[in-house]
């Protein structure tokens, strides 16, 4: 379980975040909001990628300030730009990596990395220069390489983003069918209809914090009323 106790973040002298408290329970939570209302930042607070200036990320009790390890451990990030997830020459080396430091012997870390590159799609590409895999199927090679690390907890920041309509059902429904608790930040709001509750997050804060359809609804209010500065 991810708790915030009363969270702000400044960029500079720029406040993002404004106080937020919330307990994270459910096994699948949205994240939505207009461009730079600050989701992707309370992301990154989520696994340690960065901490909070005031109050207190905790995670199952690990403060992501003084335990940023064990944390970062239990909870995976996979990002919306793949590419920049993508440290490795290969596909199977770059799903790999992420067991280095788990002191499995060799054959078993082998094993592990087919058996999940099968799951996720990619089996016929184990040796393939991963930057030279499709859109879509670096987005699987990102998932493939945070979950072959069994998180508890996954946050995924616009995973979707690049792909198309075949692609988006994929990686949706490999989200979907994880046991994980997934967190899931989105502009594609169709994708959150099963959701079991879904953030809005406005200008720094959690405006509305709900089931998908109610939390779609506020959302496009939010964005309606904002009056768009003429040119
Ligand atoms: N590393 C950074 N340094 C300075 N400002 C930043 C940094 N990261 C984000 N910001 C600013 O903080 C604000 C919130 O950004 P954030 O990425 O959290 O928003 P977002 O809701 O995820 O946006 P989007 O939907 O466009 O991805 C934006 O105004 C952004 O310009």
């Amino acid at each position: 379980m991810i708790e915030l106790k009363d969270v702000t973040h400044a960029y500079g002298d720029r406040p993002v975040l404004r106080g937020i408290s919330l307990r994270l329970e459910e096994r699948r939570i949205g994240l939505i909001g207009a461009n730079g209302s600050g989701k992707s930042t309370l992301a990154r607070l989520l696994n340690g990628l960065i901490v909070p200036d005031s109050g207190q990320v905790l995670v199952d009790d690990l403060d992501t300030r003084k335990q940023a390890r064990a944390v970062r451990r239990k909870v995976g990030f996979v990002f919306s730009n793949a590419d920049s997830q993508i440290i490795m020459p290969t596909v199977a080396e770059d799903v790999a990596i992420g067991l280095r430091d788990r002191g499995l012997p060799k054959e078993e870390a082998a094993t592990l990395v087919a058996e999940i590159l099968a799951r996720y799609g990619l089996g016929d590409h184990h040796d393939h220069q991963a930057h030279l895999l499709s859109g879509g199927q670096k987005q699987m090679l990102a998932l493939a390489a945070v979950l072959v690390t069994q998180p508890e907890i996954l946050v995924c920041d616009e995973p979707t983003t690049l792909l198309d309509r075949r692609n988006v059902r994929i990686v949706v429904d490999t989200l979907r069918s994880l046991p994980q608790q997934v967190i899931l930040l989105t502009h594609q709001l169709e994708t959150l209809a099963d959701f079991d509750r879904v953030l809005v997050v406005s200008e720094g804060r959690v405006a509305f914090d709900g089931p998908p359809a109610e939390a779609v609804d506020r959302y496009i209010e939010l964005i309606d009323s904002e009056v768009v500065p003429a040119r």
